[in-house]
């Protein structure tokens, strides 16, 4: 798109998943490296604010690990944020299972100035005129984040017992296909959500805007591993493929990041994780959005991406 001004721009992170402590491995053996994420978040930041003008930032959640001391965690949160805020302009968040590793919903919402209701995550909003982003809540229904005893925990943990015969909830052993995302680290978006985001796309068709789709799990297994997947990705697809103003969903979690597209032309971009870049380098980037395509500019490790698509957002 050389020679054509963007609408709009805005940068792009996620999984920074910073603790103060020594580098790591997962569970399957891929390195961490917690300090330097944060080295990769400032000079993230550092480019949004230079030279280009960057309209926004969207941090796609995990933003401190679940390794950090809990003792360490508010102050964790609270270094990663005002990294954040030295962009010039709004970031907005997204919480992912290792913010609520650290931090109860309660605590977390108001340090990413999250708008909440009943200690819900989902929000909206429209940076320009012909433009909405919608932010899930991933872990609505979630066995991690809720207090014990709240209804919501007792839902993800009946879904788990179900669909995962493992003691170790967050191990997909014997889970055969698909199944293999009913694990403890992911979770589901509640039907009200559900409700909630039919009504926004509902609105958005009305409006003739366009509609990018962010939440901290991929939702649709063509762009990410399947122990990555939202639990209930179908249902969150089933309502979006009911209108056409759905253009672009981004996530990231699956670290390694993916790119698909799915049966109705929607892109779905998966993020790779800032915490798995080696010292010296980086994972980051922004997108530049124009009537009928995003385009991703990934630094370093960040792999770029086009995403083109039809300009019409009429109802099916
Ligand atoms: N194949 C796997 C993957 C993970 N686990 C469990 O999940 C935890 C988190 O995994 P990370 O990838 O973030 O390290 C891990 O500590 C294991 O308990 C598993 O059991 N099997
Ligand atoms: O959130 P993490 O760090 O436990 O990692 C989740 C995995 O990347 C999902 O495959």
């Amino acid at each position: 798109m050389q020679g054509k001004q963007p609408l709009f721009s805005f940068g792009v992170i996620s999984d920074v998943q910073y603790a103060d402590i020594p580098d790591g491995r997962s569970f399957l053996g891929v390195p961490r490296y917690y300090r330097h994420s944060m080295l990769v978040l400032q000079r993230a930041v550092r480019k949004w604010n230079n030279p280009q003008k960057f309209d926004f930032a969207v941090n796609f959640g995990d933003i401190v690990d679940g390794f950090c001391p809990k003792e360490d965690s508010l102050k964790a949160v609270e270094k990663v944020v005002s990294e954040f805020e030295k962009f010039n302009g709004p970031v907005y968040h997204m919480i992912g299972n290792h913010c609520l590793y650290n931090l109860p919903r309660r605590n977390l919402l108001p340090l990413l100035k999250i708008p909440t209701l009943n200690g819900s995550a989902y929000y909206d909003f429209s940076p320009t005129p012909g433009y909405r982003f919608v932010v899930l809540d991933g872990y609505d229904i979630s066995a991690i984040g809720w207090p014990r005893d709240h209804p919501k925990t007792i839902e993800a943990l009946k879904i788990l017992q179900q669909k995962n015969p493992n003691s170790e909830k967050n191990s997909p052993a014997g889970l055969v296909g698909l199944e293999r995302r009913f694990l403890m680290f992911n979770g589901a978006i509640g039907n009200e959500q559900l409700k909630w985001l039919d009504g926004i796309l509902q609105d958005a068709t009305k409006q003739k805007e366009k509609v990018v789709v962010c939440c901290h799990m991929p939702l649709d297994p063509g762009a990410s591993s399947k122990e990555a997947l939202c639990w209930n990705y179908d249902e969150v697809m089933e309502v979006i493929h009911r209108y056409s103003c759905v253009k672009v969903c981004i996530a990231g979690h699956d670290h390694k990041g993916g790119h698909s597209i799915d049966s109705h032309g929607i892109h779905h971009h998966v993020l790779e994780a800032a915490l798995e870049c080696p010292p010296g380098s980086d994972a980051f980037g922004y997108v530049d959005v124009y009537h009928d395509r995003l385009c991703l500019l990934g630094t370093d490790r960040m792999a770029s991406a086009e995403m083109v698509f039809s300009s019409e957002g009429d109802l099916k």
